[in-house]
C-alpha cells in the first residue's frame, strides 16, 4: 500500500518552511563563494549521465531536509510497492509496471500471483520477428513489394513516446520511413498519406484501449484509403497491425489478431513506449537498439530502487522540483535539450508529467492545500534562447530549468558542437550570476556613454541572476543513455506524486471533455438550432453551422 501522509504536517515540511526564509536571503553567487566544494557536493553521476544540481538555491541543510521529507512521505516504501507489483494505481485498481517491460534481469514480477515476465518476453520476441521481416523486406505487401513506409496511428501515450524516441535516435535509423498520425484533424492523415504508396505502406494502429476516437477515426480513414487504392479486405492483414490491450476491439476492426502486439492494463499510456507501443521504434532503429533503450531504462530502475536518496538521481531531481514548486512557488518547469534530435523531449514529458501529477485531490480524496504538478514546457537550445529566454532571465516569474546536453555530437561538423555547448554552459552561468548594475555601468562607460545615457539605459541591462537550473550532461545520446534519461524523469514524476500524496497513474481529468464532445457530435450533424448548452456554447455552435 502507498503510505498515507499529510504533506504539510510532516516535520520536514515545517522545517523547510522555516529554512526557506534563510535561503531566500542568500544568493546563488554567495552560496558558491562560501562553499568551494559545491559542485562536487551537489552533483551526481550515473553511468554516462552527470547531474549537476549545484546551481539551485539549496545548501547542505536544504538537501538534508528534503531527504527527510522524502523519507517521512514513505518514498522507499512506495518504490518497493511499485516494483513488487502492488496495485498502486488505486482508482483504476491496477499495478504500475512499466518497469517490468524493461526488466532485463527477468526476475519474476507477480501480478495476482502470476509472473508477467513470460508474456513480456513473448511479445518482445514477436516484435523482434516481425520487425526483422519488415526491415529485411521479406514481408511483402499485397502486390509483392517490400514495405518502405510505416505509419503509426495513435495519440497521447500511443504517439508521443514513439515520436520522441524515433526523433532522438535518428542517427540509428534504417531505410524505413516513419510517419506519425495523431490529430483527428483530417489534415494530419491526408497530408501524411499524400506521398505514400499503399502497396508499400504498413499501418500500426496504436491504442491501448482501441476505442480512442481520434485513433479509430484515423484508422478507418487509413483503411478506406488502402481499399480505395486497390487493396482488398483480405490484403489488410499484410498492411495493418495493432498494438493494443483490446483483442476484441482489434478483431472487430478487421485486423487479424495474429498481427496484434499485446500489452496489459498495468502499462499506463504515457509509460508505454517500452511495450508493444514501441513497435514503430523497433522498426525505425532495429530490435538491438530497442533492447539498448530497454537496458538503459532498466539500469536506471535498479539505481532508483537501490541507491540511497542522497545519491539517487530521480529522487534528487524530484526533491529540487518540490523545493521550487512548493516553497519558491514556481509554477512551471522548463526542459531545454541542447540536442536537435531531442526536440520532442519536452513535449513528451508534458504528457508524462502533467497527465500524471496534474491532480488536486490527495490519496484520501480531499482537496490538497498545496501546489502539485508544474506546467512543463520547453524547446531545444539554442532556438529557445532567441525566443523565450528573455523572460527566464529578466521576467517576473521564476522558471526552474533543466538544461540537457550531450558531450559528443552525432554530427561533429566544424565548430558547431562547441558553439552549441558554449551556449549550454553560458546560459546556466548567466542565470545564476546575472549582471549587477556596477558591471553594467562599467561596460557602458567603456563603450563611451555619458552619465545621462548611462542612468537611462542601465536598469534595462541589469540581470538579477539567482535563477535556478539543473545541468544534465550526457556523454552521447545513445539508445542506452536515452533509456536511462527517460526512466530518470519517469521516476522523478513518481517521487513527486508520492510526496504530493496524489495518484500519478490515472487520468480522470481528460474524461469530461471527451464526454461532452461525444454529446456535441450528434448535434453537429444537421443544421437545426442548438439550445441545449450555455449561451456561449450555443452561440458558437450555431455560428459554426451558419458558416459551414
Ligand atoms: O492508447 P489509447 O487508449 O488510444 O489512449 C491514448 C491516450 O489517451 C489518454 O487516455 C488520455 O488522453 C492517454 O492517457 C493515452 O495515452
Amino acid at each position: 500500500m502507498l503510505p498515507n501522509i499529510d504533506l504539510t504536517s510532516t516535520k520536514a515540511y515545517k522545517y523547510l518552511t522555516d529554512h526557506y526564509i534563510d535561503i531566500v536571503a542568500k544568493s546563488l553567487k554567495e552560496l558558491f563563494d562560501t562553499d568551494p566544494e559545491r559542485f562536487e557536493k551537489f552533483s551526481l553521476q550515473f553511468e554516462d549521465i552527470l547531474l549537476d544540481y549545484s546551481k539551485n538555491r539549496v545548501d547542505d541543510e536544504t538537501i538534508a531536509l528534503l531527504i527527510q521529507l522524502a523519507k517521512e512521505c514513505g518514498l522507499n516504501e512506495a518504490i518497493e510497492a511499485m516494483f513488487s507489483g502492488e496495485k498502486i494505481n488505486v482508482t483504476e485498481g491496477r499495478p504500475v509496471l512499466h518497469i517490468a517491460l524493461r526488466n532485463r534481469s527477468n526476475k519474476p514480477i507477480l501480478v495476482d500471483g502470476k509472473d508477467v515476465m513470460p508474456d513480456v518476453n513473448r511479445v518482445l520476441q514477436q516484435m523482434k520477428d516481425f520487425s526483422e521481416k519488415i526491415i529485411s523486406g521479406t514481408w511483402k505487401g499485397y502486390t509483392g513489394k517490400a514495405i518502405t513506409d510505416v505509419v503509426n496511428i495513435g495519440i497521447g501515450g500511443s504517439d508521443l513516446g514513439p515520436v520522441m524516441v524515433t526523433e532522438a535516435l535518428k542517427p540509428y535509423k534504417n531505410h524505413l520511413n516513419l510517419h506519425f498520425v495523431s490529430n483527428v484533424d483530417a489534415t494530419h492523415i491526408v497530408e501524411t498519406l499524400k506521398p505514400l504508396n499503399p502497396e508499400t505502406t504498413l499501418f500500426l494502429i496504436a491504442s491501448k484501449t482501441f476505442t480512442t476516437q481520434e485513433t479509430m477515426a484515423n484508422a478507418h480513414s487509413a483503411r478506406d484509403w488502402f481499399i480505395k487504392a486497390g487493396g482488398k479486405q483480405e490484403d489488410v492483414a499484410k498492411h495493418f497491425a495493432a498494438l493494443s490491450t483490446n483483442s476484441k476491439g482489434v478483431s472487430e476492426f478487421g485486423i487479424d489478431t495474429a498481427n496484434m502486439f499485446e500489452f496489459w492494463d498495468w502499462v499506463g499510456g504515457r509509460y508505454s513506449l517500452w511495450s508493444a507501443i514501441g513497435l514503430s521504434i523497433v522498426l525505425s532503429i532495429g530490435f538491438e537498439n530497442f533492447e539498448g533503450l530497454l537496458a538503459g531504462a532498466h539500469a536506471m530502475d535498479e539505481h532508483f530502487k537501490t541507491a540511497p536518496i542522497e545519491q539517487n538521481l530521480p529522487a534528487i531531481l524530484a526533491l529540487i522540483g518540490i523545493w521550487h514548486n512548493n516553497f519558491f512557488e514556481a509554477e512551471t518547469q522548463a526542459i531545454l535539450p541542447y540536442d536537435q534530435y531531442m526536440h520532442r523531449f519536452a513535449a513528451y514529458f508534458q504528457q508524462g508529467d502533467m497527465e500524471s501529477n496534474g491532480k488536486h485531490v490527495d490519496r484520501n480524496g480531499n482537496h490538497v492545500d498545496y501546489q502539485t504538478g508544474p506546467v512543463i514546457w520547453g524547446e531545444p537550445g539554442t532556438n529557445g534562447q532567441h525566443a523565450f529566454y528573455q523572460l527566464i532571465h529578466q521576467g517576473t516569474k521564476l522558471i526552474p530549468c533543466d538544461f540537457i546536453a550531450p558531450a559528443q555530437s552525432h554530427n561533429p561538423l566544424g565548430e558547431h558542437h562547441q558553439m552549441l555547448l558554449s551556449n549550454f554552459f553560458a546560459q546556466t552561468e548567466a542565470l545564476m550570476n546575472g549582471k549587477t548594475e556596477e558591471v553594467v555601468v562599467d561596460e557602458l562607460k567603456k563603450a563611451g556613454k555619458n552619465e545621462e545615457e548611462i542612468t537611462k539605459i542601465a536598469p534595462f541591462k541589469v540581470f538579477e541572476g539567482n535563477r535556478p537550473t539543473n545541468s544534465i550532461l550526457v556523454k552521447k545520446i545513445t539508445p542506452r543513455t536515452l533509456g536511462s534519461l527517460i526512466a530518470m524523469y519517469e521516476h522523478k514524476i513518481f517521487t513527486q506524486g508520492i510526496i504530493w500524496d496524489i495518484y500519478s497513474f490515472d487520468q480522470w481529468g481528460v474524461e469530461l471533455g471527451k464526454q461532452l464532445a461525444g454529446k456535441i457530435l450528434p448535434e453537429l450533424k444537421d443544421n437545426a438550432e442548438v439550445t441545449s448548452h450555455d449561451s456561449s456554447t450555443n452561440g458558437l455552435i450555431n455560428h459554426y453551422k451558419s458558416w459551414r
